[in-house]
């Protein structure tokens, strides 16, 4: 596991800020990729340091591993049931707080713990923040059954929505399909810019075969932005506009 003092700065400040907001008692959702990692080890030395008794659940087997490894007990959901809140990163997070998450393919898990939670908090390093979601594919899980005809029933309804002819890729890992925690496939849509996150995500949702997309839409209340000078940019819903605005270069990327 990797040392904090190695850790990315902006990442270590965005984890450092969402851990801050942990209270005695608390029932946490942890995320799940690089940023979650290093806001697990954050979160584990202030269990340490100050004797915290919190239960959390996990949103992937690697995370669970992770936290168990720094000492921290994880629970399954069942076991907790509602949780205060999530803290998890994204890949990409648009000007509404709404993201695509599963680059590492725990969308699925993350998306039923933050449902489960009053709060999901994301992390993440200034690269994220866009102005329109897309650009980063957007990761399905689909089961492996009757794949074939799952693909064809995606691009179909992508079709119908006026995306068509973008390219749909079997995920793989060494040469191998990836296999998700809850053992199904997924599948990357290149879709370059979503103008309607909320209609892509209820028309690929609706299609047998798949099992959850990457869209969150409404679940995130509040982002903490780290930089590489180990500043930290909040966002939350209500002053989206006015924060948001100085994280966007001239590209549409974030400075
Ligand atoms: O499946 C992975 C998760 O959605 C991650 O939270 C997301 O990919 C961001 O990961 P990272 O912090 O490594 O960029």
């Amino acid at each position: 596991m990797a040392d904090l003092n190695d850790a990315d700065p902006a990442k270590l400040a965005a984890a450092r800020a969402a851990v801050a907001l942990v209270e005695d008692g608390m029932k946490l959702g942890l995320g799940t990729g690089s940023t979650a990692s290093v806001m697990v080890q954050v979160l584990a030395e202030r269990v340490k340091a100050e004797g915290l008794r919190l239960r959390c659940a996990a949103t992937s087997q690697a995370t669970a591993d992770l936290a168990t490894s720094l000492g921290l007990s994880i629970e399954t959901l069942d076991q907790i049931g509602r949780l205060d809140m999530t803290i998890d990163g994204a890949d990409e997070i648009d000007p509404d707080l709404n993201l695509i998450k599963g680059g590492g393919g725990a969308h699925l898990r993350e998306k039923i713990v933050a449902s489960s939670s009053d709060r999901m908090v994301v992390i993440a390093d200034g690269g994220k923040v866009v102005e329109r979601l897309g650009l980063f594919h957007l990761p399905v899980e689909v089961l492996e059954f009757g794949l074939q005809g799952t693909t064809a029933r995606i691009k179909a309804a992508l079709d119908e929505i006026g995306l068509d002819g973008r390219p749909i890729l079997l995920r793989k890992r060494d040469d191998q399909p990836f296999i998700t925690d809850e053992g199904n496939l997924i599948l990357d849509l290149s879709l370059e810019a979503i103008p309607d996150a909320a209609l892509v995500n209820r028309t690929l949702n609706a299609l047998p075969g798949v099992v959850e997309n990457g869209l969150f839409i409404g679940l995130c209340d509040q982002a903490f932005v780290g930089r590489d000078d180990g500043t930290v940019v909040e966002l939350h819903h209500d002053d989206i506009e006015d924060e948001i605005e100085p994280l966007f270069g001239s590209t549409g990327e974030a400075n």
